[in-house]
């Protein structure tokens, strides 16, 4: 797969590790950025993400924040996209397995190196199941978004 790595400063010291894991795990990373440590803002790199899957430059996303929410709630608002901040290992792997979850959300300051490690890990090896009850589900959160911004009155 071709998986697109980016990150805001509060994620930028985890990416070189996100990057090479990909690699390792036989898999194409294309480094989105930041390109350094500077201030700056995650839903700018949650865009460039869903802009690379959305155009079919990648199969899958990770996206690095602070604390992996901030750019989890601004990849959700791109059509196509469907991330998950997952900061153990079951929900990094069954997010893909149940939910068909595109996006991996992590936060640098939440979890260490090692974990990261694991979560990508996880997340990469993991294919949706296909299984009847999830494809249903799924299809319903599509239809949601399809629907566009959901009022009130809709639910
Ligand atoms: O959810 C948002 C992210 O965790 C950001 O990385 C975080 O808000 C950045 O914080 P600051 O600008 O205080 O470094």
């Amino acid at each position: 797969m071709r998986v697109a790595v980016a990150c805001d400063h509060g994620g930028f010291p985890l990416k070189a590790t996100v990057l090479r894991v990909v690699q390792e795990e036989g898999h194409e990373p294309l480094d989105l950025g930041a390109y350094d440590a500077q201030s700056s803002d995650y839903p700018d790199y949650a865009l460039k993400i869903g802009e690379a899957i959305l155009s079919g430059k990648a199969d899958r996303g990770i996206l690095l924040c602070g604390s992996g929410v901030g750019a989890c709630i601004a990849a959700n608002k791109i059509q196509g996209v469907y991330a998950g901040v997952c900061h153990d290992t079951y929900s990094a792997h069954q997010g893909v397995e149940h939910d068909d979850m595109n996006v991996l959300c992590l936060g640098a300051r939440i979890v260490g190196e090692e974990l990261a490690k694991e979560l990508v890990r996880a997340f990469l090896r993991a294919k949706f199941s296909q299984e009847e009850r999830h494809v249903r589900r799924v299809q319903k959160v599509r239809k949601i978004e399809q629907k566009g911004a959901v009022q009130p009155k809709d639910v």
